[in-house]
């Protein structure tokens, strides 16, 4: 089976790479067609659908997958969220969602100016490139869960709704 990645993040090809182990898998730099930082679940969502699609389209006989981060609000307080889709070479799209944490105030104040919480996570850690690394989950876990085995679990629920799907 040829997967695309809509995206050249190693957290998120890896997460492919792992669900999919006899897959030929490759990635694209595609665009989300939503904010650099969405702001909801739906834009999250829309944000991956777009990316899974421009891959999808790329390629014959072959599925497209995008994996999306965001921010979204719970009672006024600030989470992230994460939302993964899976194009099949028919347009079929699956899509599910995957962990949420919540977010220190100040994160939130910093997104809000319209930072990007790649690069606020960067200041704030103290580290670089943490969207390439373990993640905001993984910093606010401890390193319990990283941004690759948050994302490795919503390719699990995509492939499982593809399969049942089938
Ligand atoms: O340090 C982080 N740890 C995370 O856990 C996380 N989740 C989301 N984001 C940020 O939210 C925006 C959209 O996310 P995103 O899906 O576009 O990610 P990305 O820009 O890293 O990848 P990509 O666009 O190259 O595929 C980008 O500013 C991401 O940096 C995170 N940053
Ligand atoms: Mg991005």
């Amino acid at each position: 089976m040829k997967i695309i990645v809509g995206s050249k993040n190693p957290t998120k090809i890896k997460a492919v790479q792992e669900v999919f182990a006899n897959g030929v898998i490759s990635s694209l730099d595609v665009e989300s067609h939503v904010a650099a930082q969405p702001f909801s679940d739906e834009e999250t969502r829309k944000g991956a659908i777009n990316r899974a699609i421009q891959c999808a389209e790329s390629i014959r006989n072959g599925m497209g997958i995008g994996l999306e981060g965001g921010v979204m609000y719970v009672d006024n307080r600030l989470f992230l969220c994460n939302w993964g889709a899976l194009v099949t070479q028919n347009g079929t799209i699956y899509t599910a969602s995957g962990a949420r944490i919540l977010l220190p105030e100040e994160i939130n104040q910093q997104l809000k100016s319209g930072m990007e919480l790649g690069d606020v996570m960067d200041s704030y850690s103290k580290k670089h490139d943490v969207r390439k690394k373990e993640g905001a989950i993984g910093i606010f876990t401890n390193d319990l869960v990283s941004r690759q085995e948050m994302f490795t679990h919503v390719v699990r629920l995509l492939r499982g709704q593809w399969e049942y799907g089938k």
